[in-house]
This record gives C-alpha cells, structure tokens and sequence, in this order.
C-alpha cells in the first residue's frame, strides 16, 4: 500500500470528512489537500493531522500540479445547495469552477483516477470525462451509491436484516430523476416484492424518502457530508486494494449516450466494466427519461 496518494480538491465540509473517513480506513499513505481558501486547508491540516494516532495516513496542505499527479482525485470543489435549491441549479457556478480546477491539475497523470462528488455529478463527471484528458473510464462519479445507501439502510430497517445482505439499486441521475430499480431487487436470492413484510405502497413511500433525504438533510443543518463521506471513502478503498466492488456510479453509458448511475465494477484501473442491470417497462422507461434530461443539461455544456 505504500506510497499511495489521494488529492482532495475542495476541503469544505464534504471534502474534509472524505478525508477523516479514508484516514480511518488506512489504505493511503498521504491525502493531499487543496483549496482557494488557503486558511481553510491550514484549519482543515491541523484538524485532521490530530488523528495522528489512529492512522498511518499523512495529511498535508497541496498544489493544484501536485494533486494532478495523485493516484486518486476527488473533487468536491463548489457551491452546494441552498435550501429547496435543487442540484441541478448548481451548474452554472461548478462548471466554471470545475472548469478551473481540471486547467490547474493539468497535465494530469494517465493513471490518475478522478471522482467526482460536486454537484450536479452527472453532468460535471460528463465535462470532467471530456477535459480530462485521461482515459474516460478513470473518470466517474459518486452517482447514485449514496442514494442506494439510504435506499438499503430503510430496507434494512423494514426487513430487519443488514443493510449489506440486500441487493437493490437507486439508478439513473443522482437528483430529482432517480428511481429505484424495484423488479432486480432481492435479499437471500429471493425476489425483495415477495418478502411479506415490504407492501405494493412501501415502494412509493420510500423512493419519496430517498429523493427527498438530502433537501431534508440540508433544511436542517445546511449540507449534508457523513453519507458521502463514507461511500466515497469505500470507492477510494475498493481502487487502491482492486477490490472489484459492483456499485451504481455515475459512468458513460453507450446506449444512452450519456453519463448516469448504472452498476459497475471498480477496481485498481478504475470503471472496469458496466452492467446492463435487467429492467421492466416502466423502470426501462424512468431510465430514459433521467438519461434524457440529463443531455438536455450536458447538451448546453459541451466543450
Ligand atoms: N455527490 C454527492 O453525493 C454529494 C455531493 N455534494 C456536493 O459537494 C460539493 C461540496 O459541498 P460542501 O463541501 O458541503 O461545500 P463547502 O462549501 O463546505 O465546500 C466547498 C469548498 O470548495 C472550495 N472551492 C470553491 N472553488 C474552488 C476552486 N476553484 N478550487 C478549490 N476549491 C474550491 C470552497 O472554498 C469550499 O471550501 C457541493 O457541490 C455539494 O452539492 C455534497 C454531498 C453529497
Ligand atoms: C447533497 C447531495 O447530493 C446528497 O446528500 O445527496
């Protein structure tokens, strides 16, 4: 494991707690940290580097040309949501910003990989894919795993088993078009809609939960940045140890021509393959539609 370095660009409160998550795990050796705010990254150093005791991980301040040559890049660089602001009104300000960052880390290095977690990630993992200039299957984002996460954890409640014995996804946009992918769903290999306790209504009343859980969420405290801050740091771990985990991230999807949530393995070379998840009829069609409104955003972006 030694040697391996993690760029954060970003070290607000999302970036700085994928920082302590992956300090926890102990599977980097050093987490680069940067920010337009230097102060911030001065704060963020000190804070961090008190867990000194728990974790080989080191943690220091960096520049954009020293990120650029990481093994992992996580962006987390931006403007989040104000309360009922959706995603997707984000754009305008984090292409620009995206824009900026990508140009900074320039010439990044071929086997970097980038995840994206700024919002909309959808979209921004499309761009970032484009400008780059590293292969498009070491660049993705974050997705829809966070979702999945809160789809599973209620799941879990319901069937009282582990959130890690289920198998359901949240698909398509990480945003207002998600959906989840009822008829695949499954505990024990036995179809999840034959399980006694989940009801014909339970499915609309939790799809509500899961889109609305980050707007609830930021209502209350003003960002949200434990969830992500988890997930993100399992992504990291599964790249550095070639774990091969399957999960939904936002990847390029051919036959939509776009970048959504699919499932998809990752391991030490990045996206390494991307599942056509089977689908009925009308989950098929959310799929499109989110695939649709998404080009209609990625369409006004196109570098
Ligand atoms: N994909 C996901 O599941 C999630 C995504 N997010 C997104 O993560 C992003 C960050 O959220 P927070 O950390 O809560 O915001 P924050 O405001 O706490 O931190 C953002 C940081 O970005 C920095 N920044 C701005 N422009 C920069 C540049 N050009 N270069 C380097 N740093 C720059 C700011 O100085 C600030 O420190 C938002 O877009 C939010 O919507 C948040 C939670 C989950
Ligand atoms: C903010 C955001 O994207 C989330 O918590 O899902």
């Amino acid at each position: 494991m030694g040697g391996s370095k993690v760029a954060i660009i970003g070290a607000g409160s999302v970036g700085a707690t994928i920082a302590y998550a992956i300090m926890l795990r102990d599977v980097a050796s050093e987490i680069l940290l940067v920010d337009v705010a230097e102060e911030v990254v001065h704060g963020q150093v000190l804070d961090l580097s008190d867990a000194n005791l728990i974790t080989s991980t080191k943690v220091r301040g960096a520049t954009y040309q020293e990120a650029g040559q990481a093994d992992v890049i996580i962006i987390t660089a931006g403007a989040k949501q104000k309360p009922g602001e959706s995603r997707t009104q984000l754009i305008d300000r984090n292409y620009k910003i995206l824009q900026s960052v990508i140009g900074a880390m320039k010439p990044i290095r071929q086997q970097s990989i980038m995840i994206l977690i700024s919002n909309p990630v959808d979209v921004l993992t499309h761009i970032a894919q484009q400008l780059a200039d590293i292969p498009r299957n070491q660049v993705f984002g974050a997705g829809t795993f966070l979702d999945t996460s809160r789809l599973r954890g209620l799941l879990a409640q319901k069937l009282e088993v582990s959130a890690n014995s289920i198998h359901a996804y949240v698909l398509g946009e990480h945003g207002d078009t998600q959906f989840v992918a009822w008829s695949s769903a499954s505990v024990a290999g036995k179809p999840l809609l034959s399980f006694p306790e989940f009801k014909e209504g339970d499915k609309e009343i939790i799809e509500k939960k899961i889109a609305n859980k980050a707007y609830d969420i930021i209502k209350a405290k003003g960002a949200t940045y434990y969830g992500i801050g988890a997930c993100t740091a399992s992504l990291v771990e599964a790249i550095l140890l070639d774990k091969r985990e399957v999960r939904p991230l936002s990847v390029y999807v051919d036959s939509l021509g776009t970048v959504l949530s699919v499932p998809a393995k990752l391991g030490f070379d990045g996206i390494e393959r991307v599942f056509d998840i089977p689908l009925n009829e009308p989950e098929r069609t959310r799929l499109e539609e989110s695939a649709a409104s998404l080009k209609e955003i990625c369409a006004k972006y196109h570098t």
